[in-house]
């Protein structure tokens, strides 16, 4: 979705509202520093009147002193309004890091199923961390740059009425009316450079994992090619901003310019007029030039605020986006007494997958469920754990509708073995404990010997601990299958639904795992979808689908 840029800008500000004194006290220490850096201006064009002996008022050794007070509080200054704009920045990334990692679990796993990961990831880290622009060097510049150039126009209105004029219009058009201009420009390219970026990381991500078939097919100078398009369009794109960037300067320093040619010549009509003194003409023109700094920071933001305010979009997209199944949390604790399915029907989108199906599943049963490819198994898993809603029908579990379970309840509830099996970046002990918070290396072995992988771990090099870092990629597909198991046993549900369980087994393995999934069901209840034969003989019903 794309925002209005004040519209993005307003919902990120919202965030800041419990740190909204330390952002007082940033801006508070930017105007003081800005006032001082221009009053060491101010006090240079004294010392030369008073050197050029035109200056009454100020004694020169006061001048000297002044501006070295001027330059050391200014330093201070600005070193405390950049600490406290860091320390925003960096406290509400971690707020939004919290909340888009929220936001992932409330979207998991349905509608992550679609998304491309490698722009996930580039939302995660980069374009959160463009967020920081935004925090610690965008907010506090804007009330800085209004605050200080009211003071300075003011100031300069004491000399006369019409410099203060003068130089509010030249902080409009450098601080407001440029950014804008620029900002509209390049707001439409901001959203699509950083989407870019997110295609550009998706299309590695694929490449890196499609690794064997690219070597296998070929088709490495095809994606080679592909690849390079790619960076021809990042570039093109990079290209343009550069281009706004540099219309940006280009325009600033033609307006600092004119403007003060603009107060020069509005001093010497007020000087033959006999309205100001050379001091009035000489002081003003200087603080002018001096002035232009805080407005020149605003316009330069536009071209950050263009990646920034993109950034913060897609950050925004996520954050807002409804998940497809909600959470329960409120409902009673549900113990495992059987499940059903009542007349469901469902389907990913307009497809239809499950249209009026029914079955009964009793406690400490195993049920087989056999059936053509594509005909809906896994799905009909998917909804028992409630990773979708029905569109129709219902699921129960213990006869109450699992849309009325707290999803955490129901995930203690159910067991489940999908047919790919993730190892995650730890040790085997650990991948394997993952089903259970706080299991003991004893209850790790149990399950491990149960789904007949306890050999295999103690012929690794480190046994239980030995990192995947150490085997890489080198688990076959049946390990990583019974490290899956394993997981099941550990987790110990009440309710196991297995997916081609056994699929990549050999004969042996799968004996053992069959023998502890029949003693494993003399308590609990167990699905098993699966086309072997010798897989199916251990279910008590097998339901054709
Ligand atoms: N997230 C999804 N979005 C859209 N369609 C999907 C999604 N997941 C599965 N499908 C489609 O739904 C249909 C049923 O898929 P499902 O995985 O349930 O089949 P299955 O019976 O388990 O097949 P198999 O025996 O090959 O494992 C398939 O045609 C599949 O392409």
């Amino acid at each position: 979705m794309s925002r209005k840029g004040i519209v993005v800008m307003g919902k990120l500000i919202g965030l800041i509202k419990p740190l909204l004194h330390i952002m007082l006290l940033a801006i508070l220490l930017g105007i003081a520093g800005n006032l001082s850096a221009m009053a060491i201006t101010v006090l240079g064009g004294h010392g030369i009147l008073k050197v050029l002996n035109m200056d009454y008022g100020i004694a020169l050794s006061t001048v000297f002193i002044l501006l070295g007070i001027c330059a050391l509080i200014r330093g201070v200054l600005r070193y405390g309004e950049q600490a406290c704009n860091h320390y925003i920045a960096f406290k509400l990334l971690a707020f939004i890091r919290h909340q888009v990692f929220a936001a992932l679990r409330r979207l998991a796993p349905a509608k992550l199923e679609g998304k491309e990961k490698g722009n996930l990831i580039a939302l995660l880290t980069s374009d959160i961390e463009l967020l920081e622009v935004f925090y610690a060097h965008t907010i506090s510049p804007i009330a800085i740059g209004v605050a200080t150039s009211a003071i300075v126009g003011c100031y300069l209105a004491t000399y006369h009425i019409l410099y203060g004029v003068l130089a509010i219009a030249a902080y409009i058009v450098i601080g407001g009316v440029f950014p804008i201009i620029i900002s509209k420009a390049g707001r439409e390219k901001g959203l699509v450079y950083r989407n870019s970026i997110g295609a550009m990381n998706s299309f590695l991500l694929d490449s890196l994992r499609g690794l064997t078939e690219v070597l296998q097919y070929q088709a490495g100078e095809k994606r080679r090619t592909k690849l390079k398009e790619k960076t021809s369009e990042l570039e093109e794109k990079q290209w343009e901003f550069k281009r706004l960037e540099n219309l940006t300067r280009v325009m600033n320093d033609v307006g600092v310019i004119v403007f003060s040619l603009f107060t020069l010549l509005l001093g010497s009509w007020l000087f033959e007029k006999g309205i100001v003194g050379f001091e009035g003409v000489f002081i003003p023109f200087v603080t002018m030039i001096g002035s232009f700094g805080p407005v020149i920071a605003l316009s330069n933001l536009s071209n950050n605020l263009m990646h920034t305010l993109a950034s913060g979009n897609r950050v925004l997209d996520l954050l807002e986006e409804t998940p497809i199944v909600t959470e329960i949390i409120d409902k009673e604790e549900v113990f495992f007494e059987g499940a059903a399915c009542e007349d469901v029907c469902f389907g990913y989108g307009k497809r239809q997958i499950l249209n009026g199906f029914s079955t009964e599943l009793e406690k400490h049963k195993i049920l087989g469920i056999h059936g053509k490819n594509g005909c809906g198994k896994s799905t009909l898993l998917k909804l028992l754990m409630r990773f979708y809603d029905v569109n129709k029908g219902t699921v129960t579990i213990s006869k109450k509708n699992v849309k009325n379970i707290n999803t955490d309840n129901l995930r203690r509830l159910e067991g489940y073995v999908t047919q790919e099996t993730h190892i995650f970046n730890a040790t085997i002990a650990e991948n394997i404990g993952i089903a259970k918070e706080g299991a003991t290396r004893e209850e790790i072995i149990k399950a491990a010997k149960k789904a007949s992988l306890h050999d295999f771990i103690m012929s690794l090099p480190n046994g239980y601990d030995t990192g995947t870092g150490e085997l890489g990629d080198k688990l076959s597909g049946g390990e990583r299958q019974r490290v899956g198991i394993a997981r099941a046993f550990l987790h110990n549900a009440p309710f196991l639904l297995l997916d081609e369980p056994t699929s990549n087994l050999d004969s042996l393995n799968e004996g053992i795992i069959l023998k502890a999934l029949v003693d494993y069901s003399q308590d609990k209840t167990v699905i098993l979808v699966s086309h072997r034969e010798s897989t199916m003989n251990i279910a008590e019903r097998i339901l054709q689908m």
